[in-house]
């Protein structure tokens, strides 16, 4: 166990990375998918299973549990890890990109933003230091600034000034952090699909000083090409010695342009809430298992799986208990889509370490464009 956080580079090819990030609670490997568990549960899954689809680390979030129950209660039961029990690594976001998208009667100042709860109305308020007061209450190991994260399209003036005001705040984010050896603190890069903008904002991040560095402001309706576009660039700036976080991405093509441009760590909702609406993805493409095509087949989902759901179970059931609006239809299928995304993550490792990424891009295109699934 290491008392500090390190991140080692193992191999590169192209600009894809693999690696190792040592942490206290365990380490992580790179490329790394890290599952969502929102109010303290990734839905659906026991921790265990969630460990047991190769997951080394899980998602926080500090917007949903500063409102319920509070980062108060969490600490005083003995902290997220023991609350929810996960002892691997635990990365919080910060609130601010959840305040935006969630909040009602938002109010955004120099200082941060009050909003009301989407919950019960409640005011609250979130500033830098607020956040990492919250984020260090939770216990979570890898903090991440507080921000602003600007809708797009957005003109260029308003994306600067969104930009600079992230900076400001990452700076306070910065120092109310403190020193707290064992954890790590991630500056977020904004600007928008800008270069310039993003060139400034690696700079000054690189000015404060960070752990990590993550790739923000993207995957908010401006699509892959323009993503990948951005992501052409925006990594170039960050430092090679340190993790790179691209946040809320993807799907599974999303995510591998993303580890092909350079990006080691990355978080969506997209596997466990499909899971729930009864969107598979496969190595083939996604089956919709509510359409009644799969009423009587007997296959599983994805014959060359391993998960409990394609070794136990057909088609057919799967379709049925979905239509029943059974729990287990969720639980399998989560269970499933989050086996396949890690799957996914250590396919593109090994590829990575041996030098043979490009050829697993090809079979990953090729596999995908066939027909039925
Ligand atoms: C889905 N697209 C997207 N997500 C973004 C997110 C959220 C990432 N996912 C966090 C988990 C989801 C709930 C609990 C934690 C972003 N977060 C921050 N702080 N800044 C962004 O620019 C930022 C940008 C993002 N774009």
């Amino acid at each position: 166990m290491t008392e500090r956080f390190s991140f080692e580079l193992k191999a590169t090819d192209g600009k894809a990375r693999t690696g190792v990030i040592n942490t206290p609670r365990g380490e992580i490997r790179t490329p790394a998918f890290m599952p969502v568990g929102t109010a303290a549960t990734v839905k659906a899954m026991m921790p265990e299973s969630v460990r047991a689809t190769g997951a080394d680390i899980l998602l926080g979030n500090t917007y949903h549990l500063m409102l319920r129950p509070t980062a108060e209660r969490i600490d005083r039961l003995g902290g997220l890890h023991k609350f929810m029990n996960w002892d691997r690594p635990i990365l919080t976001d910060s609130g601010g990109f959840q305040v935006m998208s969630l909040a009602g009667l938002r109010k955004l100042t120099e200082k941060g933003v009050t909003f009301k709860s989407h919950i019960d109305g409640s005011k609250h308020e979130l500033t830098p230091e607020r956040s990492m007061e919250i984020q260090k209450l939770l216990g979570s190991d890898i903090v991440m600034c507080f921000d602003e994260c600007p809708a797009l399209p957005a003109d260029r003036d308003r994306i600067a000034e969104s930009m600079r005001l992230s900076m400001r705040w990452a700076a306070r984010s910065k120092e109310a952090f403190g020193d707290r050896p064992g954890h790590a603190l991630f500056g977020i890069q904004q600007g928008g699909l800008e270069a310039d903008f993003r060139e400034e904002s690696a700079e000054a991040l690189k000015e404060i000083g960070f752990d990590g560095y993550a790739v923000g402001g993207l995957a908010v309706g401006e699509g892959q090409e323009a993503m990948f576009g951005c992501l052409d660039h925006a990594p170039d700036h960050l430092p090679k010695d340190k993790p790179r976080y691209l946040m809320g991405v993807g799907k599974p093509d999303d995510i591998v342009g993303a580890v092909a441009r350079g990006i080691d760590m990355m978080d969506c909702v997209l596997p466990s809430r499909s899971g729930r609406t009864g969107q598979v993805f496969t190595r083939r493409g996604v089956v919709n298992i509510k359409n009644a095509r799969h009423a009587d087949d007997p296959r599983p989902l994805d014959e060359a799986c391993s998960c409990p759901a394609c070794s136990n179970y057909s088609r057919a059931y799967l379709h049925h208990v979905y239509r029943s609006n059974e729990m287990i239809s969720g639980m399998l299928l989560t269970w499933h889509n989050l086996h396949y995304f890690q799957e996914i993550m250590q396919g593109m490792r090994d590829a990575i370490g041996a030098g043979t990424f490009e050829d697993w891009q090809a079979e990953f295109h090729a596999q995908r464009a066939q027909g039925d699934i």
